[in-house]
């Protein structure tokens, strides 16, 4: 239950990508942002450490999929995520992390898995009244890497 709570050493004293001064894009100047609609839709930067922070509460409680963050360092994959989220929402963030392949290979995730924790998240961020037309936003950009993160198993 409280597993990941535990792990981390509770969220309250995670850091976060917005201790940091995001890194913009290349190419980009302060007079032009790169936040598009979906990233501020979802509350910019604090909305989505929110949504981390949610999604991993719910994770917590998700006995489908918790074990396959048994031996992650939960504070390292909060930062990541953050930063993946933002930048794939048109934020003001670069993901510098491994690519989606890399990062699962080998976990042997199978549909149902991906469908969990996809829906743990579409859950987290109703928690948090984020809007449905940000929530299917955020939904559309992730699906396209549904081959990248599911192994090659058909199950
Ligand atoms: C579109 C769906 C997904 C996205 C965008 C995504 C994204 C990410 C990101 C950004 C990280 C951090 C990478 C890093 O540490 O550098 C990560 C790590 C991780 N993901 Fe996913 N993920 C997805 C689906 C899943 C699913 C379905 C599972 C398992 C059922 C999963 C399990 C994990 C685990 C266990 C880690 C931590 C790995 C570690 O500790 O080294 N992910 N994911």
């Amino acid at each position: 239950m409280a597993l990941l709570i535990s792990l981390s050493g509770g969220f309250g004293l995670l850091g976060g990508c917005a201790t940091q001064t995001p890194i913009m894009h290349s190419g980009t100047s302060a007079s032009q942002p790169v936040e598009d609609e979906l990233f501020q839709a979802l509350g910019g930067l604090e909305g989505i450490e929110n949504i981390a922070d949610q999604f991993l509460y719910r994770l917590a409680d998700n006995d489908k999929v918790v074990h396959f963050w048994r031996n992650s360092n939960i504070e390292r994959f909060r930062t990541q995520f953050v930063s993946h989220l933002c930048d794939l929402s048109g934020g003001p963030c670069v993901y510098e992390g491994d690519t989606m392949e890399a990062v699962h290979r080998g976990m042997d995730i199978r549909q149902s898995h991906f469908n969990s924790v996809a829906e743990t998240l579409v859950l987290a961020m109703e928690d948090l009244h984020v809007p449905t037309a940000a929530i299917n936003g955020l939904i559309a950009r992730l699906a396209p890497l549904h081959d990248a993160v599911r192994s090659q198993l058909e199950n």
